[in-house]
């Protein structure tokens, strides 16, 4: 197929008889409130106005050249210098699910700010090209003209600032980013960021590509988040993503160097997802900035800050900037996990504020199961009580109390049609895709609901009427495969004889998955010890629940694989303290018998009943002559 008939093919809508966009095409910077109605513009440019001059970077997400944009109607005819990213060949059914994914977002985009201006998108030899504004510079190049490779902390709180009202714009209309880093970030004429990448990757979510060659990634490794690598298994990704890559951006303009700068994108898997190691975070910030920074570095994406979060640090710590003169002193440290409460951090608590009427109950400390020891069980709001110095407090009615309790706002979470958030839950009806158990990530006062599952990238959306409670674990849990279960979603170590593993759960990711250690089992070398776990597939192990001493017995073996040695040493070495306390016991009762007999034969010595005629007698003689001498 060529170009042409691809393009007829691409143009779904039916109204549009031209191409009416190309009149509305002009300064983004200061058109992008006069843009026009979705019916007037659409995204596709003819191939033939694109003419690509030559290439000017190379991405992870395909190339990007200078262009030329053609537009042209009977009262004009203009030529455009474009910035064309060509993205890597996917078949043509790919091509045109991603065009109708890019044609839902192309006007949206359009109007924020933020962003860089959209000319539209083509197909050229067979690959997607979208053409955008083409911009002088970006922050990484800016970057690399100064002393120290790094920007100073006034410019950096300034261009957060661009960056952070653009992401939330992209965030509202339900694009993330997953590629945010400096030479990401474009600078406008009015020396403002203005973002490059639009959220090509998650555009790309679920499209693999023919180039077998790429390793396609949902990022840039360096900038990456946990849940970015495998969000499937480690997911979902989410908004809190992009904080990640946003903590990571703004680290690199302060410091000059990229986080992981020199580690293989292996390393900085092992580094970032398995050993939970974070980037370092410059001393000497504004206080706030450094928080949210910090915060932006946690492993578990519920705990960091949502975007709105970090926009208000920056906004404020520029203020104070401005007031107070210079921020000195950057140097580099090991990040310091701040207090939270109960093991949710501050960023947590608050994407779930309270207010008035709220049915509340108490919040149990992250992985515990354990019931709380307060009265107040299930409560209502009537009242919020945030002081001067913050600590909020909410006044709590509950029911047989006169008056209400004066209760710790974070140590409260609201209850939703009997759901809060982080509970564990399963969708009522079956489904294939992702696992049948998940953790709930939202529960809105209407209903509305999101939660996170193995097997999807993104959180699933729906309402609490269609969730049921399901069984909770927590680290600490021995678990071990449900005997219905033939092939598990994950590889489970047996034991030897062939049966099940048993292991200690050693974390919970945001979706459900859990992270198993096997204690009880000797591992040698480099062999994995930790394996993950679908909570549908798993049951718990407890003392309680083992029947019988065998089974007891057994799972003590789980805890540490020195316990089954351990226990048979012992059981060799009470054997051989047991038969030597017989042996001694029986030989002293032959003994005694056979001096009885020895007395009535005339002998001495009880040796000489067992042993052959001549020995016995030299004994007995000697004996006698012991005797004698004696
Ligand atoms: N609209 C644009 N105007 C000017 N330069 C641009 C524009 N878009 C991208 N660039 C520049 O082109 C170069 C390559 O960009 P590209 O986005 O392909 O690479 P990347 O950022 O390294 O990788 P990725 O594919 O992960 O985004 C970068 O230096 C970038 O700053």
């Amino acid at each position: 197929m060529d170009q042409g008939q691809m393009a007829k093919q691409i143009r779904v809508p039916q109204s549009a008889a031209s191409f009416e966009y190309e009149l509305f095409d002009g300064d983004p910077d200061n058109l992008r409130t006069v843009v026009a109605s979705p019916t007037q513009i659409l995204p596709y440019i003819d191939p033939a106005k694109l003419k690509l001059k030559h290439r000017i970077g190379r991405g992870t997400f395909g190339d990007v050249w200078l262009a030329t944009h053609h537009q042209s109607a009977d009262d004009f005819d203009e030529y455009h210098e474009v910035a064309v990213k060509m993205l890597p060949p996917m078949t043509e059914d790919l091509t045109q699910t991603f065009i109708e994914r890019f044609e839902g977002l192309f006007l949206k985009c359009r109007e924020i700010q933020g962003v860089c201006w959209l000319h539209g998108i083509s197909i050229i030899n067979g690959k997607i090209c979208i053409a955008m504004k083409f911009y002088e510079g970006s922050i990484a190049d800016r970057m690399a003209w100064l002393k120290g490779g790094k920007l100073d902390l006034s410019h950096v709180l300034r261009y957060g600032i661009n960056l952070a009202k653009g992401l939330l714009q992209l965030h509202s209309i339900g694009l993330l980013v997953l590629n945010l880093k400096p030479s990401n970030f474009l600078v406008n004429d009015h020396d403002q960021l203005v973002l490059g990448d639009f959220g090509i990757p998650y555009l790309l979510l679920g499209i693999p590509l023919l180039n077998s060659d790429m390793i396609l990634r949902l990022g840039t490794a360096n900038y990456m988040a946990p849940e970015q690598w495998e969000p499937k298994i480690r997911g979902p990704i989410s908004s809190e993503t992009d904080s990640w890559g946003f903590g990571c951006s703004i680290v690199e303009m302060l410091t000059g160097v990229q986080p992981w700068f020199g580690k293989s994108s292996d390393e900085i898997y092992q580094s970032v997802v398995i050993k939970h190691e974070k980037p370092q975070v410059p001393v000497g910030l504004p206080p706030d900035v450094e928080n949210v920074i910090i915060g932006c570095f946690e492993y578990d994406l519920r705990n960091r800050p949502l975007v709105k979060d970090i926009l208000y640090a920056f906004e404020s710590s520029l203020r104070a900037f401005n007031g107070d003169g210079e921020w000195i002193g950057l140097e580099t440290r090991g990040l310091v996990e701040k207090s939270n409460h109960g093991g949710y951090t501050s960023w947590y608590l608050s994407k779930n504020p309270l207010q008035d009427g709220d049915t509340v109950r108490l919040r149990k400390p992250v992985n515990t199961c354990k019931p709380q020891t307060m009265d107040v069980h299930k409560g209502i709001v009537t009242g919020l009580d945030n002081g001067a110095d913050k600590s909020g407090f909410a006044l709590v009615k509950i029911a047989g109390v006169q008056n209400p309790l004066r209760v710790q706002e974070s140590t409260l979470e609201r209850v939703t049609d009997g759901f809060a958030v982080g509970d564990w839950v399963c969708i009522k009806e079956e489904n294939d895709k992702s696992s049948s158990v998940g953790i709930l990530h939202s529960v809105r006062r209407d209903g509305s609901v999101s939660v996170g599952f193995i097997g999807l990238e993104t959180l699933w959306r729906g309402n609490s009427s269609e969730l049921q409670m399901a069984k909770a674990y927590h680290v600490g849990q021995f678990i071990r495969l449900k005997e219905n279960v033939v092939t598990p979603r994950f590889e489970w170590p047996r034991k030897r004889g062939g049966a099940w593993a048993t292991g200690r759960i050693s974390q919970v990711l945001p979706n459900g998955c859990l992270v198993v250690n096997f204690p009880g089992r000797l591992v040698l070398g480099d062999e994995p010890n930790s394996f993950l776990a679908d909570p549908a597939e798993v049951e718990q192990v407890s003392f309680d629940n083992c029947a019988g001493v065998v089974e007891k017995y057994k799972h003590v073996e789980d805890f540490h694989w020195s316990i089954r040695p351990l226990t048979i040493a012992l059981g060799v070495f009470t054997a051989m303290k047991l038969s030597m306390s017989i042996g001694r016991r029986v030989g002293a009762k032959l003994n005694k018998r056979q001096r009885r007999r020895g007395d009535q034969d005339g002998r001495v010595g009880s040796n000489a009943t067992w042993l052959p005629p001549p020995f016995a007698n030299i004994i007995f003689k000697e004996g006698v002559h012991t005797a004698a001498v004696r």
